[in-house]
């Protein structure tokens, strides 16, 4: 008989690309825990509200969680519009204390899958001075190196998707020895709420150039199967890289 599939935890699972994922990994069977500040999600998803700018709420959160996991999703994220310690907080922060937290529970073979940005590739932060920034011990500290920079929130927003990427090859490195793999995947302009955002902190002519480009906005049902796919056992020999969702975006420029 084969074994039932573990849970996976899914962020960001109430709206837009996570809930897309969370839809997806239940109709193939596997259980899904969703964590969101909004306590809605897909059908058959455990929901549970959490707001993840709180790390308090993040340990209660991991506390009340499986002892064994399938793999995590880190997709909740905010944009430019807001203020760049939350910024910061939610999009970097969120996925690197969820990651040292759960990666001792997911089993071999399985993953985590960071959802980053073609965003990154705008941030002007060098590779030493993403480095200083994780390299930084503790929240506070993360957020003074980050504050250092003087950006405002659409820069603060490219710096924590370019962190994201670099975040990922370190989990990816720390989780060899266990099994677990890291891997990022890197959505171009995506049809979500957070979409008028992004119209808002790069401009509105910029981003319908971008779907000129490629025909259209992708949809958050055009990266949840890539993301499924990257946690599933399929993707086993699958590790430290990033993927780009983006139509070809940033390939054919
Ligand atoms: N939509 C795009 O164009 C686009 C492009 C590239 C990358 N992304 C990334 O995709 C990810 C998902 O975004 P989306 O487009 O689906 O947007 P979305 O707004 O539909 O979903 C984001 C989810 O994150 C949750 N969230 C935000 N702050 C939270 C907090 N403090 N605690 C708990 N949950 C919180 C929200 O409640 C929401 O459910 C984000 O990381 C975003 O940066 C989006």
């Amino acid at each position: 008989m084969s074994e039932s599939p573990l849970p996976v935890v899914v962020t960001g699972a109430a709206s837009g690309i996570g809930a897309a994922v969370a839809a997806l990994l239940v109709a193939g069977g596997t259980p899904v825990i969703g964590l969101d500040r909004h306590a809605s999600a897909p059908d058959g998803v455990d929901a549970r509200a959490c707001d993840l700018s709180d790390p308090a709420a993040i340990d209660a959160a991991v506390a009340a969680l499986p002892d064994r996991l399938g793999g995590l999703a880190s997709v909740a994220g905010v944009p430019g519009t807001h203020p760049p310690e939350r910024i910061v907080a939610v999009n970097l922060l969120v996925p690197r204390r969820l990651g040292a937290a759960l990666t001792p529970r997911i089993a071999r073979e399985g993953a985590i899958v960071n959802v980053a940005s073609v965003a990154a590739q705008r941030s002007a932060a060098t590779d030493a001075e993403v480095a200083a920034v994780l390299d930084a011990s503790g929240d506070a500290a993360v957020l003074a190196a980050v504050a250092a920079h003087g950006l405002d929130g659409s820069a603060t927003y490219d710096f924590t998707k370019k962190a994201l990427l670099a975040l990922t090859l370190r989990q990816a490195r720390d989780g060899l020895a266990a099994g677990v793999r890291a891997l990022s995947v890197s959505p171009g302009p995506t049809e979500t709420p957070i979409l008028g955002d992004f119209e808002q902190t790069m401009g509105a002519d910029r981003m319908a150039a971008a779907a000129q480009v490629v025909g259209r906005h992708g949809r958050p049902e055009d990266n949840a199967p890539l993301i499924a796919f990257l946690l599933s056992r399929e993707a086993r020999w699958v590790n430290a890289v990033d993927i780009r969702v983006d139509g070809g975006l940033l390939g054919v420029r």
